[in-house]
Order: structure tokens, then C-alpha cells, then sequence
């Protein structure tokens, strides 16, 4: 599967901790990320992951694109609901680029751990 890994500022360390713990999980499929969170997680995990731009300056979009190409299988960002960021317009239009293409995306923790259960048992 292409996965894509998102997180905003305030829930980076649960991202390096979620693929810390889900590493077996994640080294068997690619991996695509923003510039920051990308970064975070290679030198947290060591896993190999295809950055594009940071959030801010475009990677959301070029996130978006790989869905609209059908590209992606999965998308996990973790967003921060309680903080307002520059580029919400991208933000939004990630996710509602994931409705668009039925791609299953998950926003929380409690979604993301759902859905990699569902993703192991069927491998
Ligand atoms: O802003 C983001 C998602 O909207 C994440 O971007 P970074 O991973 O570059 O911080």
C-alpha cells in the first residue's frame, strides 16, 4: 500500500510514536509524508519515506495530488483541532479530496490504530 503520514506541529511526537510502534507494520509499505513529519519520522524510526514540501508550503496539496492519481491507499493525519493554521484551505482540501476517492483517512489516533488492525489482518 502508499501511505500517507501527516502531522501538525502539536501532534508530531504521537507520530513519531505511532510509527515507532507500528514500524513492522509500516516498513512493508511506502511511505509518503510531508517535509517535516517525513523528516521526523526517518530519524526517529529509520524507516524510508518519500517527503514532499512541508504542509505550509505545498506538501498538502502534493498529497492531495497523488490521491486524485489514485495513488494512495491510506492517510493518516494526525491534525490539531485547536489550533488554526495558515494553510487550512489545503487542510481541507486533503481531506476532502480523501471523500472524493473513498480513501480511507484517519485524523485521530483512535482511527489510525483502528485502521492499521483492519490493514495487518489482511496482509
Ligand atoms: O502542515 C502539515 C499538514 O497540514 C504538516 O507539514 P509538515 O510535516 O511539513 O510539518
Amino acid at each position: 500500500m502508499n501511505i500517507a503520514l501527516i502531522a501538525h506541529d502539536k501532534k508530531k511526537e504521537l507520530m513519531i510514536e505511532f510509527t515507532k510502534k507500528h514500524r513492522d507494520f509500516f516498513c512493508k509499505h511506502q511511505l509518503f509524508a510531508t517535509g517535516t513529519t517525513g523528516q521526523l519520522i526517518i530519524d526517529h524510526t529509520q524507516l524510508q519515506v518519500h517527503r514532499v514540501k512541508s504542509g505550509p508550503l505545498g506538501g498538502d496539496q502534493q498529497i492531495g495530488a497523488l490521491i486524485s492519481d489514485e495513488k494512495m491507499d491510506l492517510v493518516i493525519f494526525f491534525r490539531d483541532p485547536l489550533t488554526a493554521q495558515p494553510h487550512e484551505p489545503d487542510v481541507s482540501a486533503l481531506i476532502r479530496l480523501c471523500d472524493v476517492y473513498n480513501i480511507p483517512l484517519a485524523t485521530n489516533i483512535g482511527t489510525a490504530n483502528y485502521l492499521l488492525g483492519y490493514a495487518s489482518s489482511r496482509e
